[in-house]
C-alpha cells in the first residue's frame, strides 16, 4: 500500500495528476467506499458536482454536492463550466470544470463519482482516466441497499433500478470492475487498484 507521505512526494515532485471515475448503479455503496478511502488517503481529491437534485437529509451545500436550481444548471452548461454532465432519474448531474482541472494541474489524483454517461463523456475526453466499476453482488442485494438506505421516494427507486439494469450490463467498458459485496475487501480492492495497478 502506498502511504499518504509516499503520494504527497510524489505530489512535491509534480508527479502528473490523475484522474478515477468511480461509477457503478445507485445504491451499490460508492459513496460508502469512497467516505472510507477518503480517510485513509486524505491526499486523494473527490470531486463535488453540482446537481438540481433536492438535498437529502443531512446533505451540505458545497460539501456533498453543489445544489442549483435547473436554470443554473443550464447556464452551468450554456459557459462550458462542466467537465461532463448527465440527467439521471429526473435531475441534472455535472462535475464543476475548474475545480477538477486546477487539482490535477497542482499534480492531485482527482476521483470523479459520476452515472454512466458522464463517465462516457469522461472516457472520451480523458482517455488515460483509469474507469473503475462497483457492481453490486446481485440485483435482490442492490434493491435491498437502496430501500435500506431509506433516502428515496417510491418513484425515485423505480427509476433508479431501472437505470441501474443499463449500467451494470456496461460494467465491461470500464477498465475494471469490482464487486461490492464484503465491504472490507471491496475496499481493499479499490485501494489496490488505484495505488497498486496491475501492468497490462
Ligand atoms: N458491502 C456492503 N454491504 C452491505 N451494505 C453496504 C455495503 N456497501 C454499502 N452498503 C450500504 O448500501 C447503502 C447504499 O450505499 P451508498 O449510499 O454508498 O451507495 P451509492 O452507490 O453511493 O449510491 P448513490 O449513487 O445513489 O449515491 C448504504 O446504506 C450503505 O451503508
Ligand atoms: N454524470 C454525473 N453523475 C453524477 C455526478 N454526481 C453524481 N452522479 C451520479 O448520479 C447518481 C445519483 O446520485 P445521488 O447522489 O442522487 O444518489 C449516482 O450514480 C452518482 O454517481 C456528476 O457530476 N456527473
Amino acid at each position: 500500500m502506498i502511504s499518504t507521505d509516499e503520494i504527497n512526494r510524489m505530489n512535491e515532485q509534480k508527479v502528473e495528476g490523475r484522474l478515477i471515475v468511480l461509477t457503478g448503479p445507485s445504491g451499490v455503496g460508492k459513496g460508502t467506499l469512497l467516505r472510507s478511502l477518503m480517510q485513509s488517503h486524505p491526499e486523494l481529491y473527490l470531486s463535488v458536482s453540482a446537481t438540481t437534485r433536492a438535498p437529502r437529509p443531512k446533505e451540505i451545500n458545497g460539501k456533498n454536492y453543489y445544489f442549483v436550481s435547473r436554470p443554473e444548471f443550464e447556464q452551468m452548461l450554456k459557459a462550458d463550466e462542466l467537465l461532463e454532465w448527465a440527467e439521471y432519474a429526473g435531475n441534472y448531474y455535472g462535475t464543476p470544470r475548474q475545480q477538477v482541472e486546477e487539482k490535477i494541474q497542482q499534480g492531485k489524483w482527482v476521483i470523479l463519482e459520476i452515472e454512466l454517461e458522464g463517465a462516457r463523456q469522461i472516457a472520451k475526453s480523458f482517455p488515460s482516466a483509469l474507469k473503475i466499476f462497483i457492481s453490486p453482488p446481485s440485483f435482490a442485494e442492490l434493491e435491498k441497499r437502496m430501500r435500506g438506505r431509506g433516502q428515496d421516494a417510491e418513484d425515485a427507486i423505480a427509476k433508479r433500478l431501472s437505470h441501474a439494469k443499463t449500467e451494470i450490463a456496461a460494467a465491461d467498458e470500464f477498465d475494471l470492475q469490482i464487486i461490492n459485496d464484503d465491504f472490507d475487501t471491496a475496499l481493499h480492492s479499490l485501494e489496490e487498484a488505484i495505488f497498486n495497478p496491475t501492468q497490462p
